[in-house]
């Protein structure tokens, strides 16, 4: 059975209630394949999560953006994986480069949270990727095998994560990364999954592309054979965000 397209929305810390009324207005109103065919979630800040569950259409999903390492209690602006249950949210996105640069979450931390996450139900989108000077210097591969090893230590079922590949050179920057300089990291990441957790779950888990995806440049990366979709920021608070949904049907061309 092939890997089911993703296409993940971080609208990341943007937007104001209008805004959000009117990307939801568009999305609702979008014509693209059905949720067999691809899973849409998009990703608001936390408090315009119940918005966004109230009005988006009942076949696109929601995650939020981060979630506490362990069981919520006295910490002071965190915000629980048990709570995000409890509102219904079913996705996050864990351990996304703007977080381990910014607010220093290290693999283990991020590993840690991805663990908890799962064990409470939630499905979860983990981030990995390089900066330009580790690719620089050549490390690219071993810096994302040491931020999944990290990951894989702490689970053992990988069916609710998709492995989200965002080089920190390519996000927000406008400059894409080539499809064949995505599909070669990609079929890295599915490489090192069969060598170091097994066969089935490099076969069946979806690794998305983040980093300047735009309604122009999605098609030809979801062209390549170990790209299952894409973690879209910029262009998901944009309505080519729809044609980007759309590139699901390449898989199928
Ligand atoms: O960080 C990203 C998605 O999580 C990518 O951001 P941009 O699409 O704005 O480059």
């Amino acid at each position: 059975m092939g890997r089911k397209f993703f296409v993940g929305g971080n609208w990341k810390c943007n937007g104001t209630t209008e805004e959000v009324k009117k990307i939801v207005a568009i999305l609702n109103d979008a014509k693209v394949p059905s949720q067999d065919v691809v899973d849409v979630v998009v990703s608001p800040p936390f408090v315009f999560l119940p918005l966004v569950q109230s009005l988006l259409r009942s076949d696109f999903h929601v995650a939020a953006q981060n979630c506490w390492v362990k069981k919520g209690g006295a910490y002071t602006g965190e915000v629980s994986a048990e709570m995000l249950v409890n509102l219904g949210v079913t996705w996050v996105i864990i351990g996304h480069s703007e977080r381990r640069a910014l607010l220093g979450e290290s693999n283990e931390f991020v590993g840690d949270k991805v663990a908890y996450a799962l064990s409470q139900g939630l499905k979860v989108i983990a981030c990995v990727g390089e900066t330009l000077e580790q690719r620089q210097a050549g490390s690219t591969v071993d810096v994302v095998a040491a931020q999944t090893k990290a990951i894989a230590e702490r689970i053992s079922d990988w069916t609710n994560v998709v492995v989200a590949y965002e080089p920190v050179w390519a996000i927000g920057t406008g400059k894409v990364a080539t499809p064949a300089q995505a599909q070669e990291v990609h079929f890295e990441l599915r490489k090192w999954l069969k060598e170091n957790v097994s066969a089935e779950v490099a076969e069946s888990t979806r690794i998305i592309y983040g980093g300047s995806v735009n309604g122009a440049n999605s098609k030809e990366l979801a062209g390549q054979p170990d790209v299952d979709g894409f973690l879209v920021g910029g262009a998901s608070l944009k309505p080519e965000f729809v044609d980007i949904i759309n590139s699901a049907t390449v898989k199928s061309e």
